[in-house]
């Protein structure tokens, strides 16, 4: 694992007094403290107690009422949380800042969970992404902010309260544009559901290069488990290839359009994706030798084997949600 230096900061933050507030849950303390650093401000303590019944207690110590806060959450599984357990520690928290008087609450999880399932593709399939978008709301969520939602359109229309979707394309754009030489690019979505995403990209890419980038896609279905689909549009021959997708769990689908590349090709092969799930048999997958290289953001934190593999580089992005957070805050206080 390599961790990429933060690209200059865009902004400074300048904070009525009192300052807002900025909570970590614990799991979170590592983006936690970046995110301080970016925002310039301290982070608040507080208690977690966890019961023996499997409860979980979550109490801010600094004193909440009128006040902005920030709480951040990573809501992946970790050694020590389900997901579970995490959102709803979330949502008891939120629930208590505002119960306690918390002016406005502003939710920051880098990666949000259960947006897979967006929609009803088998009889009487739930609709998860748009329950949690409730559960935030009833806790009294005022904004949240994300990053790289699994279906934007599905995200943007399940929440009521304000709901911010980040993208790091520009910073992985940057990226990949100081290592391609003088190589054809192409940009690859493993999925149809992902063309617009590879689109953004690619234009972001090629503004990077100045020179045009091309655009492949491959076809996927999943049914219990099982992927399937081998059509594959567009040109990898001899060039640098960017499979890029919003998250990586198990690595089934980037091994399958890493090996459709590799098939048609492909001179380099790089996965891209926003957030590294990594469940666990990605690690056997993903040290295929035809794959370069792997990149992708600190919205999740790189479990072990992960971090001592050269091949993944990891790009922070902290400095985009303290951004958006600070002028969530400006647009909140108008
Ligand atoms: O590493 P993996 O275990 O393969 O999971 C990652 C894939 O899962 C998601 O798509 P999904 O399969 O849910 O398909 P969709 O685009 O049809 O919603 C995501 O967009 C990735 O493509």
């Amino acid at each position: 694992m390599r961790e990429v230096e933060t690209q200059a900061r865009r902004f400074v933050p300048h904070w009525r007094r009192p300052h807002p507030l900025l909570f970590a849950l614990e799991g979170s303390r590592v983006f936690g403290e970046r995110l301080a650093a970016e925002l310039e401000l301290p982070i608040s303590p507080l208690e977690e107690r966890s019961f023996e019944d499997g409860e979980k207690k979550c109490r801010p110590l600094a004193d909440v009422c009128g006040r902005d806060v920030f709480v951040v959450s990573g809501l992946e599984r970790d050694a020590s949380e389900s997901v579970h357990d995490r959102l709803l520690k979330l949502l008891f928290f939120i629930a208590t800042l505002k119960i306690n008087g918390a002016a406005r609450v502003t939710a920051i999880a880098p990666y949000l969970p259960y947006m897979r399932k967006d929609r009803q593709t088998k009889a009487q399939d739930p609709l998860t992404a748009a329950y949690v978008a409730r559960f935030f709301e009833t806790a009294g969520t005022d904004c949240l902010i994300t990053m790289e939602t699994h279906n934007l359109a599905a995200f943007q229309n399940a929440f009521r309260c304000r709901a911010i979707n980040l993208v790091a394309y520009e910073a992985f754009a940057g990226h990949f544009a100081e290592r391609i030489l003088n190589q054809g690019v192409t940009v690859v979505s493993p999925d149809l559901g992902g063309a617009k995403r590879a689109e953004m990209f690619r234009e972001r890419l090629e503004t990077r290069l100045r020179r045009p980038v091309g655009l492949a896609f491959m076809e996927k279905q999943r049914s219990q488990g099982i992927v399937s689909g081998d059509l594959f549009a567009g040109d990898v021959d001899d060039r640098f290839v960017i499979i890029l997708d919003d998250l990586i769990s198990s690595g089934t689908t980037m091994l399958r359009a890493a090996k459709a590349c590799a098939e048609r090709g492909a001179r380099e092969i790089h996965l891209c994706a926003t957030h590294a799930v990594f469940s666990k048999p990605a690690a056997a997958d993903l040290s295929a030798a035809f794959i370069d290289g792997i990149v992708v953001s600190d919205t999740i934190a790189l479990a072990e084997p992960y971090r001592s593999d050269r091949r993944i580089a990891v790009i922070p992005v902290a400095h985009f949600f303290a951004e958006a957070a600070a002028r969530a805050y400006e647009a909140g206080a108008e």
